[in-house]
C-alpha cells in the first residue's frame, strides 16, 4: 500500500496561486494547478477555496457529480498532517489510519434532488381535473334537460 505524503497546513497554505494551487478536501491534499483552466466552475473559485484553507465545505455545497469526485483522485498528492475531520468535514483518517466518511458524504450530497414542481403547479392539476369534471357534469345535465 502506498504511504500517503503528509503536508502541514502551513506548507499547504503556501500554494494558493494560479501557478501553484493546492486544495484541502476531506483531509486530502489536491494539486489542481493544471486543472485550474479546465475546471467547469472556473479557476477563480478554486483559487478562492485554496486561499480560504479548507475547501471541503465549498466543494460539498456545489454538489459535484460522481464524475467530478472520481476526477479528484488524479490530483491527489497526499493528506493533511494531523487532520481531524469532525462532524462538518467527514473524510477524516480514523484511528486505524483509513480515510472514512468523505466519499460517502460526498455521494449523498451530490445526488441532486430534482426540483419538484412548485406548489402552484401541484394545485393547478387537481383544480383543472375538477373543473373539467364539473364542466362535463354541468354540460351533460343542462344538455339533457334542454333536449327533454
Ligand atoms: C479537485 C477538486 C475539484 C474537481 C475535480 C472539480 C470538478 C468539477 C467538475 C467536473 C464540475 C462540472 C460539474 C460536475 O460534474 O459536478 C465542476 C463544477 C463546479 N465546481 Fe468543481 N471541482 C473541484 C473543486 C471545486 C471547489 C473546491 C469548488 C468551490 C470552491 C468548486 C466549484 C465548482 C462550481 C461552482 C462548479 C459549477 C457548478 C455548476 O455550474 O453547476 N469545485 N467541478
Amino acid at each position: 500500500m502506498q504511504v500517503s505524503q503528509k503536508y502541514s497546513p502551513s506548507e499547504i497554505s503556501l500554494h494558493t496561486t494560479k501557478k501553484d494551487c493546492w486544495l484541502i478536501i476531506h483531509g486530502k491534499v489536491y494539486d489542481v494547478t493544471t486543472f485550474l483552466e479546465d475546471h467547469p466552475g472556473g479557476e477563480d473559485v478554486l483559487l478562492q477555496a485554496s486561499a480560504n484553507g479548507d475547501a471541503t465545505q465549498s466543494f460539498e455545497e456545489v454538489g459535484h457529480s460522481s464524475t467530478a469526485i472520481s476526477m479528484m483522485e488524479g490530483y491527489s498528492i497526499g493528506v493533511v498532517e494531523g487532520y481531524k475531520g469532525g462532524a462538518a468535514g467527514g473524510g477524516a483518517p480514523n484511528t486505524k489510519g483509513a480515510v472514512v466518511g468523505g466519499p460517502v458524504r460526498a455521494r449523498t450530497l451530490q445526488q441532486r434532488q430534482p426540483q419538484t414542481s412548485s406548489g402552484f403547479l401541484d394545485l393547478l392539476l387537481p383544480v383543472l381535473v375538477l373543473g373539467l369534471a364539473f364542466g362535463a357534469w354541468y354540460y351533460l345535465t343542462f344538455y339533457s334537460k334542454a333536449k327533454a
